[in-house]
C-alpha cells in the first residue's frame, strides 16, 4: 500500500526541508528527477536523445521554475530545448538563467510556441503544480491544446496542469500527460484522476519524515492477498462465513445471479439467496441454496441486499430484516435509495457494520457530493455511521472513523450494466468471511477492477468491452492473479 498526501500537507512538510537545505536544491533535485524521465522518454520514443526536441512550457511559479532547471539538465545531455514562458516577468529567475546558460532558447510568444509544440518530440507541462487556482489560462490552454492536436505526448511536472491537484477536477482544456513525476509524495490528483496522470514516478527530496500519517491509503496486491480468505485443512463449508443475497425481483432477476454468484466465486464456503429469483439463481448456480425470503434463508455471517431489489414496501421490509439481523451488511443500488428515503433504516443502519456502495447518483440521494469527491465520502461515512464506498473510475472507501481509501481501475471497461451487482457480491463475500467493511470494499474494488481488465482482454488480446457476466467470470483468475503478490 502507498500513501497520498494533500497539496497543503505537502506544502508543509517541505518547509522544514527547504530551511534545512541550501536555497535551489530541492528543486535542482525535483528537476533532475524530471530530466531522468524525459531523457528515458525520447530514448524510449525516438531511440535517441541528442537533438531531440523538448518544448518546456513554464508557467509563473515554482512549477514553471522545475521544467527550466529541467530544461537545463536536459541542454547539457544534447536536448534541443525551447522553454515558452506563460509569464514572461515571473519566469523563475535561476531556473532562466540556468537554461540561458546553456543556450536554450526561450520564447514568449504563444505563436512561437504553438510552432514549437508542433515539432517537439516530447513537452514538459511546468504550467502550474500544487499552487494551481481554477482550470487553465488561454495561453496555457492553447498551449495544451496544440500539444493534444499535434499528438505530441506529454510529460506533465508535479501535477497535469488544470487538473486540481486537491480534487482530480479536471477543466475542459486541461493537459492529458503520457506520464507524470512528482516529488515528495503522491497527490490525490494521481489517483482521483490517474487517465490524465499516465504512469506516477515519485522522485524523493526528503519530505518522509516530516509528512503526517497519510490521509488516503492506495491498496496493491499485496496487501489484498495478504487479507483474502481461503480455506484452511480444518475449514468446512459453514466455518468460512456464509454470505446471503437478498436482490432481484421478478422484474430484475439478473442482478440477482450477477450477485450471488460473484459472491460464490470470490470465496469458498457458501452462498445463500433469498427473493423472488430463486429460480433464476438455482438455474445459474446449482451450489446456492435458495429460498424465497429472508425469513426462511437460514443462517449467514453477512447480507448483501439491494441490487434489483425494488424501493417499494417489500423492498423497505426486506431491508429492515437484513439491518435487524445484527450482522454486517453490504447495502447497494435499490437499498441505498431506501436508505435515503427512510429516516428509520438509516437509525438501524447505524447499529451494525454496513458498507454502502452508491454510484455518484445514489450517493446524492443519502449525502450531498461536492467536487470533492474523498470529502464527500469520508463526511458521509462520519455523518452515517457506515462506510461508504463510492463508485466511480477512481473507487473510494471511506470508514467512519476516518480511513479513507481509493482505488484507480485501471481502464473504464467496468462501466456497463450490472458490473456493481458483481461487486456487490464480492464485497459481500469478504464480510462474510469476516473482513471490516473498509477492508472489503477495498480488497473487492481491486479485485472487481482486475477481472474486468481480464475479462476485457479475453476475447482476442486486450481492449474489448467486458459485459458484466464476463466481469464475473473473470474473478476467479483476477484472484488468482492478485494472490500471486503474495
Ligand atoms: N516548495 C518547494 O520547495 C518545491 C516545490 N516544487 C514545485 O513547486 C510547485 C509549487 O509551486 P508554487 O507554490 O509556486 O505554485 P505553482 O504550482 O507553480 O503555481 C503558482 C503559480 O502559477 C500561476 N497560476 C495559478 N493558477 C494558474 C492557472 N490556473 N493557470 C496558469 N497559471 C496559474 C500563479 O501565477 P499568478 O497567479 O501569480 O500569475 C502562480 O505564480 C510544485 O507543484 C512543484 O512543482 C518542487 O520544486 C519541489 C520543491
Ligand atoms: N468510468 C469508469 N471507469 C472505471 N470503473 C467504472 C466507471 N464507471 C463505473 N465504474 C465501475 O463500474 C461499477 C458500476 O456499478 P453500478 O453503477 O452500480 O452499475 P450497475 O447498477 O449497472 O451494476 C462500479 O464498480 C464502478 O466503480
Ligand atoms: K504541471
Amino acid at each position: 500500500m502507498y500513501g497520498v498526501w494533500t497539496p497543503e500537507q505537502v506544502r508543509a512538510a517541505e518547509e522544514p526541508v527547504l530551511a534545512r537545505t541550501p536555497e535551489g536544491a530541492l528543486m535542482r533535485r525535483a528537476a533532475r528527477g524530471v530530466a531522468q524521465v524525459a531523457l528515458a522518454e525520447l530514448e524510449r520514443r525516438t531511440g535517441g536523445i541528442a537533438g531531440r526536441r523538448v518544448v518546456v512550457l513554464a508557467g509563473a511559479g515554482n512549477n514553471g521554475g522545475d521544467g527550466l532547471w529541467a530544461g537545463y539538465e536536459l541542454r547539457r545531455r544534447g536536448v534541443a530545448v525551447t522553454a515558452v514562458l506563460l509569464s514572461p516577468d515571473k519566469a523563475h529567475p535561476a531556473g532562466l538563467a540556468a537554461l540561458g546558460r546553456q543556450k536554450g532558447r526561450v520564447v514568449t510568444a504563444v505563436e512561437h510556441g504553438v510552432s514549437a509544440v508542433d515539432r517537439a518530440d516530447l513537452v514538459l507541462d511546468a504550467i502550474v503544480g500544487t499552487g494551481a487556482r481554477g482550470g487553465l489560462r488561454p495561453g496555457a490552454a492553447t498551449l495544451a491544446a496544440a500539444a493534444a492536436t499535434a499528438r505530441v505526448p506529454v510529460l506533465a511536472v508535479d501535477t497535469p496542469s488544470g487538473v486540481d491537484p486537491l480534487t482530480g477536477v479536471a477543466a475542459d482544456e486541461a493537459v492529458r500527460a503520457a506520464r507524470t513525476v512528482t516529488f515528495g509524495a503522491r497527490k490525490p490528483v494521481h489517483v482521483l484522476a490517474a487517465p490524465r496522470c499516465g504512469p506516477v514516478t515519485l522522485v524523493d527530496i526528503g519530505l518522509g519524515p516530516e509528512l503526517p500519517p497519510a490521509p488516503i491509503t492506495v491498496l496493491e496486491d499485496a496487501d489484498v492477498a495478504a487479507r483474502w480468505p481461503v480455506p484452511g485443512p480444518f475449514d468446512d463449508k459453514y466455518t468460512q462465513g456464509v454470505v446471503g443475497i437478498a436482490a432481484g425481483s421478478r422484474t430484475y432477476p439478473g442482478a440477482a445471479v450477477l450477485a450471488s454468484g460473484a459472491a460464490a466465486l470470490a470465496t469458498s464456503g457458501m452462498v445463500r439467496y433469498a427473493g423472488s429469483a430463486a429460480d433464476e439463481v438455482r438455474a445459474a448456480w446449482p451450489e446456492i441454496v435458495a429460498t424465497d425470503t429472508v425469513g426462511e434463508a437460514g443462517r449467514v455471517q453477512a447480507w448483501v441486499v439491494g441490487p434489483g431489489l425494488g424501493t417499494d414496501d417489500a423492498g423497505a421490509q426486506t431491508l429492515a430484516d437484513v439491518l435487524d439481523a445484527g450482522l454486517p451488511v453490504l447495502a447497494d443500488a435499490d437499498a441505498v435509495t431506501l436508505l435515503g428515503q427512510h429516516a428509520e433504516l438509516r437509525e438501524r443502519a447505524r447499529e451494525t457494520p454496513v458498507l454502502v456502495t452508491p454510484h455518484a447518483g445514489e450517493f446524492g440521494r443519502i449525502a450531498e457530493l461536492t467536487d470533492d469527491r474523498v470529502d464527500s465520502a469520508r463526511r458521509a461515512a462520519a455523518d452515517l455511521g457506515l462506510t461508504v464506498l463510492l463508485k466511480g473510475n477512481a473507487t473510494i472507501v471511506a470508514a467512519p472513523d476516518g480511513r479513507v481509501l481509493v482505488h484507480p481501475a485501471g481502464s473504464a471497461w467496468l462501466a456497463t450494466a450490472g458490473s456493481g451487482d458483481v461487486l456487490s457480491g464480492v464485497a459481500g463475500a469478504l464480510l462474510a468471511a469476516g473482513l471490516d467493511p473498509w477492508w472489503a470494499g477495498g480488497c473487492a474494488a481491486l479485485v472487481h477492477a482486475r477481472a474486468a481488465e481480464i475479462g476485457a482482454g479475453a476475447q482476442e488480446g486486450p481492449g474489448s468491452p467486458v459485459p458484466a457476466s464476463h466481469v464475473q467470470r473473470a474473478l476467479p483468475a483476477a484472484i488468482r492473479q492478485v494472490r500471486e503478490a503474495r
